[in-house]
């Protein structure tokens, strides 16, 4: 398994039933045990939204794991996968919250917009209705979310391109009329823009963060405000989706 990519909610156990390298039996062996890996100066939690079927899970999985799946079941709640990116010489780590799409479980998943620093809002640029839906997804970040959460507008399955039914200029023109929020079209099965769409997110909420304070400061400050929530107390855990 790659080492960058850990579900915390199996780490946070604390258990960790001791590996081979930590066995006393090992003896002078165990002195050349690699360092363990740098903390993460930053953890940074995204959210992706947007209706059902536009590609939310596609779009974190290609861009944690680089897989995609053909036939994926609809999320049910909420997901997450964690990944570490280095960027502006920090080392930050991303939860990434991947929310069901179906309204039914609207009132699970908005209480996870709070704690995101970035929202993905995703429309699949071949269905005209998940265009549509975007002003009712403005309304539950309005609601929802913190205001200064960075927003990126992403329409996905820029591969199919002979069913295109919302042209760019559409795409662009609604981002337009947010503050703030950018806009990119993106292919999650291509993998087109998918690294993009997070990495820029990211620098965003970066360009905003006092990044140059002492470390010691910095996990009494900026990791104090952020803690990390594997999920809010009050909530059912996330359920696992399978393909
Ligand atoms: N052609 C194409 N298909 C995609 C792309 N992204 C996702 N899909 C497909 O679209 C379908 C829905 O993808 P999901 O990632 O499950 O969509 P979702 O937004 O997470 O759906 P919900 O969990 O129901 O809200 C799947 O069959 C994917 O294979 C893409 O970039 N191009």
């Amino acid at each position: 398994m790659d080492p960058r990519y850990d579900i915390p909610r199996r780490a946070a156990g604390g258990g960790g039933g001791g590996s081979a390298n930590s066995s006393p039996a090992l003896g002078s062996q165990s002195r050349r045990r690699k360092m363990p890996p740098r903390p993460a100066d930053f953890k940074l939690q995204i959210i992706i939204i947007g209706s059902r079927g536009v590609g939310k899970t596609s779009l974190m999985e290609r861009f944690t794991d680089d897989t995609f799946c053909e036939a994926c079941k609809s999320t049910v709640g909420v997901d997450f996968k964690i990944k570490t990116v280095e960027l502006r010489g920090k080392k930050i780590r991303l939860q990434i919250w991947d929310t069901a799409g179906q309204e039914r479980f609207n009132s699970i998943t908005s209480a996870y917009y709070r704690g995101a620093k970035g929202i993905v809002l995703v429309y699949d640029l071949t269905k005209q209705e998940t265009f549509d839906d975007l002003p009712k997804w403005m309304k539950m970040i309005d609601k929802y979310a913190s205001e200064e959460a960075e927003l990126l507008l992403v329409g996905n399955k820029l591969d199919c391109e002979t069913d295109r039914i919302i042209s760019r200029q559409q795409g662009e023109r609604f981002a337009s009329r947010i503050s703030g929020m950018r806009f990119c079209e993106a292919s999650a099965k291509d993998n087109f823009n998918v690294d993009e769409i997070f990495l820029k997110l990211v620098d965003d909420i970066l360009s905003k963060m006092p990044l140059e304070v002492p470390n010691k400061e910095l996990s009494n400050s900026v990791l104090s405000l952020q803690p990390e929530p594997e999920v809010p107390p009050e909530l059912p855990p996330p359920r696992m989706r399978c393909c």
